[in-house]
């Protein structure tokens, strides 16, 4: 299935095989994607800063820097005033045509970053590192980023920003903390993860004028923005699948609560909740649509298991006796399911072959007991760790976090582009249980349901956060935006 360039995602050795393939096979000169890379980023900057006529260039030692001097002579001939901070004079190939280009439009070097005063500049350039960035920026490098972040002038950060490695996501210390980023050729898939959110910016892609690469295909995807067709008319409760949640623990009824309804809000015909005696009540008196039974032993499960389509275990589970009993009812029972939260732990504590057509969900935490590393390792290489989990667990997994990923045991790989810190706020996990359990409950794949279930539930996010701001969003201020864009569907 082919990926639309705007949503194809490569590692950073990938998009140099394309810059190579330009190169050597269509007769590209390198230094014509150079000068088609400058172009391209003065085009976003001008229309960024329209009022800017000041601009300090950061020049690495290779071509990312040769970028930032094309982008810098373009700017001279158009009147701008430029300086010109270079790493060190090691310039070679098309990065040294590219230096003596700018000096032969007049361009002046920069002594010291630090002596050129904050009031000089209305943008900073980055072009110290780019897809060749092989370790945490050091020496003088360091210090500039250091500087340029703590100045107070927008940074334009050409193809990646320098420190964040394009393949991970991970920002080494120091990065760049970019206004916008201008990305070339093609999207490396580190810049939607991890601590891109925070280093990029505004994020435009140029393909430099290069046709669409026909191999290798691209390592990830970026999900898509979609809801669900309309319904047919012809529908009656049962026809959107019935889904049975499991948990609610005492102290932790809420989060089942939050879960089915938003297995309701995602357009389930019918939710049950099989959850202690105790929150039958509130259940009931909050959300009188979900159909609650009280269950203290796994005999009381059997009959309500019958009635259900798909379900969800793990919000407010707990990994006791009782979360005990109930995963183990679920694990016998071979009906799809969204397995999340102590169901996570109680798997990663307790191996045990999952039943078909599951979907995963877990944080970086449980994702790290899950493969029995640790959190820092999960986030290192979340592209790995997603893949590793669906692998050995042969399940479809959303490793959430910021830029949550989707992978399927065989290796594919969607990646959320929305979302908020908002988000990182409790019974969100619940949410999205919830309404991924109504996608299979509507009839939609594993793989499917994930990756709609995961996008929607970002967007919703986005939505309500922009309604109210990010601080103090709730997890139930979803259910509204999530009800529309999933009915927005325009096909
Ligand atoms: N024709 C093309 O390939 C095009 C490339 N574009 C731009 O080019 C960069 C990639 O350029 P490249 O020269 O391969 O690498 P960088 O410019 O990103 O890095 C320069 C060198 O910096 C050294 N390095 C790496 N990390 C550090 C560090 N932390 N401190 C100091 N120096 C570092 C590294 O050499 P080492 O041997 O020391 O590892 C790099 O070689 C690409 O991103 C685009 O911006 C055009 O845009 C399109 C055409
Ligand atoms: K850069």
């Amino acid at each position: 299935m082919s990926v639309p360039m705007s949503r194809a995602l490569y590692t950073a050795a990938q998009v140099r095989a394309q810059d190579r393939h330009a190169i050597e096979q269509w007769g590209v000169p390198g230094f014509t994607l150079m000068q088609r890379a400058a172009h391209a980023a003065f085009g976003v900057l001008r229309t960024r800063w329209p009022q800017a006529r000041r601009l300090l260039l950061l020049c690495g030692p290779g071509n990312n820097g040769g970028d930032a001097f094309l982008l810098g002579a373009l700017a001279l001939q158009a009147g701008f005033e430029v300086r010109a901070a270079t790493l060190s004079d090691t310039a070679q190939g098309d990065a040294l045509l590219a230096r003596r280009a700018f000096e032969d439009a007049g361009g002046v070097r920069a002594g010291a970053v630090e002596a050129c005063s904050r009031e000089r500049f209305d943008v900073i350039v980055d072009g110290l590192f780019g897809t060749g960035l092989s370790r945490a920026p050091e020496g003088a490098a360091a210090q500039w980023i250091a500087w340029a972040n703590a100045s107070g002038r927008p940074i334009l950060a050409l193809d990646v920003p320098s420190g964040l490695d394009a393949d991970t996501g991970v920002a080494r210390d120091p990065c760049v903390r970019a206004a916008a980023t201008v990305t070339f050729v093609a999207h490396k898939r580190g810049l939607f993860t991890a601590d891109a959110g925070d280093c990029c910016g505004a994020l435009h892609l140029d393909r430099l004028e290069l046709p669409e690469p026909t191999s290798p295909p691209p390592d990830a995807e970026l999900l898509r923005a979609h809801g669900l067709p309309p319904r047919r008319r012809n529908s009656h409760k049962g026809s959107n699948g019935h889904v049975l949640a499991l948990g609610g623990d005492a102290g932790t009824g809420g989060a089942i609560r939050l879960c089915s309804e938003a297995a309701l809000r995602a357009g389930a015909g019918l939710v049950s909740v099989a959850t202690r005696a105790a929150h039958i009540g509130a259940l009931n008196a909050a959300r009188p649509e979900l159909m609650a039974h009280a269950v203290e032993q796994q005999a009381d499960l059997a009959p309500i298991l019958r009635q259900a389509s798909v379900l969800a275990i793990g919000p407010g589970l707990g990994q006791g006796d009782w979360g005990r009993a109930l995963w183990q009812a679920a694990l016998d029972c071979d009906l799809p399911q969204v397995v999340d939260a102590d169901a996570l732990n109680l798997l990663a504590a307790h191996p045990a072959p999952l039943p078909a057509r599951c979907v995963l969900t877990p944080h970086p935490g449980e994702a790290a007991r899950l493969l029995q590393t640790d959190t820092a390792t999960i986030q290192a290489d979340r592209f790995a760790a997603v893949r590793e989990l669906a692998a050995r667990y042969r399940a479809v997994v959303a490793l959430k976090g910021s830029g949550s990923l989707i992978a399927t045991p065989e290796g594919r790989v969607a990646v959320c582009p929305w979302g908020n810190p908002g988000m990182a706020a409790g019974g969100m996990g619940d949410v999205l249980t919830g309404i991924i359990a109504a996608l299979l409950a509507q009839g939609l794949s594993p793989w499917d349901a994930a990756c709609l279930g995961v996008g929607l539930h970002a967007r919703a996010g986005d939505h309500a956060a922009a309604a109210g701001g990010e601080r103090g969003l709730l997890a139930s201020d979803l259910f509204l935006p999530l009800r529309e864009l999933l009915n927005a569907d325009p096909n």
